[in-house]
């Protein structure tokens, strides 16, 4: 599934929170949403899984507006990680990531075919969860609850994943896991949009980085294109290092600006 959002207009408490937002998302695509605090990611991301409607602006799915498609259609087909790890009730992880099929039940019965199993299985393997498949979530730590999250977000098998800061909680190593596991979703025909607070992590994966600043795209385009020094600077404050190891190119924020002691 194809997402066009055009001049995406949202206003809370009375201030601008976006403001003529453009973005597209194609299948097979890795895009990272980043920007400060406050720039209007979250907001951004609950207007293109139609969690909220704007104040302005049109949304299209397939190029067709998008509450054309039903609400069981778009559960299918859009999965949805919300930002942070707080679940309220002592599910067995492996409960909770079956959720992810629910939008495949039938009227009547519930998710439970050859196909449902299949599909908790695998997004447990990815997201490196199964040997806590039965402990309730609500006795795992922050980075484990995120990961049977996400992995309740895979199982969906949706066409496009938004995901709001799947890797903030992990650690090295499942950040690297989470963030080829979604590449690898991507070169697999997935669309994702993944907001992202590491420009490392964010400039070593992402196929296409969108950059927000006070509700208005600042920058689309390649990691190169927009993580440099300038870009960087305005919209975060930060100087960067940059370099690059076997072909890749890196960022390394490393200093604020306004920081003049600093090195
Ligand atoms: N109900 C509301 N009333 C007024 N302002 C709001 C409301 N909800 C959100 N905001 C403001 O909208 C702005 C954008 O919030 P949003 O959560 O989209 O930012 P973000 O880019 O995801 O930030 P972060 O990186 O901190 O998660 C923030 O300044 C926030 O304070």
């Amino acid at each position: 599934m194809k997402i066009e959002a055009r001049g995406i207009a949202v206003r809370l408490g009375g201030a601008t929170i976006l403001d003529g937002v453009d973005i597209g998302i194609a299948p097979g695509e890795f895009v990272g949403l980043i920007g400060p605090n406050g720039a209007g990611k979250t907001t951004l991301l609950t207007v293109l899984a139609r969690l909220r409607m704007p104040d302005g602006g049109q949304l299209l799915y397939d190029g067709r507006p998008a509450g054309a498609l039903g609400r069981t259609a778009l559960a299918r087909r859009l999965a949805y990680l919300a930002q942070g790890t707080q679940v309220d009730w002592p599910l067995a992880a492996e409960d909770v990531v079956a959720l992810g099929r629910l939008p495949h039940a039938g009227r009547f019965g519930p998710a439970d075919s050859a196909a449902d199993r299949r599909a908790v299985e695998t997004a447990m393997a990815a997201a490196d969860i199964a040997h806590f498949a039965g402990r309730p979530v609500t006795t795992l730590s922050g980075g484990e609850r995120m990961r049977v999250l996400l992995a309740r977000a895979l199982a969906v098998e949706a066409e496009i994943l938004l995901a709001d800061e799947p890797v903030a909680a992990l650690d090295p190593y499942h950040q690297l896991k989470v963030m080829e596991l979604l590449a690898g979703a991507a070169r697999a025909g997935l669309g994702v949009v993944a907001v992202l607070h590491d420009l490392t992590l964010a400039s070593r994966f992402c196929d296409r980085l969108v950059l927000l600043d006070g509700g208005r795209v600042k920058a689309d385009g390649t990691p190169g294109e927009v993580l440099t020094d300038a870009e960087i600077g305005s919209a975060y404050g930060v100087a960067s290092l940059f370099g690059a190891h076997d072909g890749t190119r890196y960022v390394l924020p490393w200093r604020r600006i306004d920081d003049q002691a600093a090195e």
